[in-house]
């Protein structure tokens, strides 16, 4: 059996994180993990930890260590046979110290974007709050304006999505984020991409992931070498 691959993408507020996420999952085969999207579910179903990030979500503040670790540890422990991207944790220095009690990262993409085009990003993204789905209007519009493609649904714009927000978001991103980059450097399995457009990005972690993961790995639990 192949071995199993576990990445973390990183990055602030806007980054293309689920955006680059979602096309690594669909070209490996990795199970694209995304803590905004367990903090949903969790806030839908009421789960104790669900109603406690509800609190910070809503004031537009990060959810605390303990609760995160809480979430997400346990949903990683039952990905024991799966190879897995995750997206929006670790956040911190101590939510990077807990993920590595529990595995092993084979590699971490950081992504480095220019303030104005974070700025540009969020103030025209929308969102389809139920599933998460998300929109730019310039870059990946939805069919219909204003409708989720799926559901049909009317999207929505976060406030924190909006420059005067946003500026606190990234700093706080900065402080927070510095320690665990210099973390995974110092493990020597951090990567770092620059840009301004997710489309030339892309090419470059396609061709790292390619010189990393030999083949699907969903399908390396059922392979069956050729003589
Ligand atoms: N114009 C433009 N928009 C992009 C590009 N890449 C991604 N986007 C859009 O930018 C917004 C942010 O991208 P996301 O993938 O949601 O970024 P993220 O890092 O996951 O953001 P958070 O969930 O806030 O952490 C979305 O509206 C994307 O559709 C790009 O190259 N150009
Ligand atoms: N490690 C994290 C990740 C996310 N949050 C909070 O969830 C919100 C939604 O996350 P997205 O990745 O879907 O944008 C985010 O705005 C944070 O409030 C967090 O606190 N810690």
């Amino acid at each position: 059996m192949a071995k199993l691959f576990r990445a973390v993408i990183m990055g602030p507020p806007g980054s293309g994180k689920g955006t680059i996420s979602e096309r690594i999952a669909q070209s490996f085969g990795l199970k694209h993990l995304s803590s905004g999207d367990f903090l949903r579910e969790n806030i839908a179903a009421n789960t104790e930890a669900g109603v406690l990030a509800k609190t910070y979500i809503e004031r537009g503040l990060m959810v605390p260590d303990h609760v995160m670790t809480r979430l997400l540890l346990p949903r990683l422990e039952e990905m024991t046979r799966h190879s897995w991207l995750m997206d929006g944790f670790p956040c911190t220095l101590a939510q990077a110290k807990a993920l590595n009690s529990t595995c092993d990262l084979d590699l971490v993409i950081s992504l480095n974007i220019p303030y104005e085009t974070l700025k540009d990003r969020l103030s025209d993204r929308w969102i389809h709050p139920a599933s998460g789905r998300v929109y730019n209007m310039g870059f990946n519009p939805p069919r219909v304006q204003g409708r989720d493609d799926l559901s049909g649904e009317p999207l929505i714009q976060h406030d924190n999505d909006q420059p005067e927000a946003l500026v606190a978001r990234l700093r706080h991103y900065k402080d927070v984020a510095k320690p665990v980059i210099d973390l995974y450097k110092s493990k020597g399995i951090l990567h770092t991409f620059s840009g301004t457009e997710t489309d030339r990005i892309w090419p470059y972690i396609n061709s790292l992931l390619s010189t990393k993961i030999l083949s699907r790995p969903e399908m390396d639990t059922q392979h069956i070498p050729m003589p």
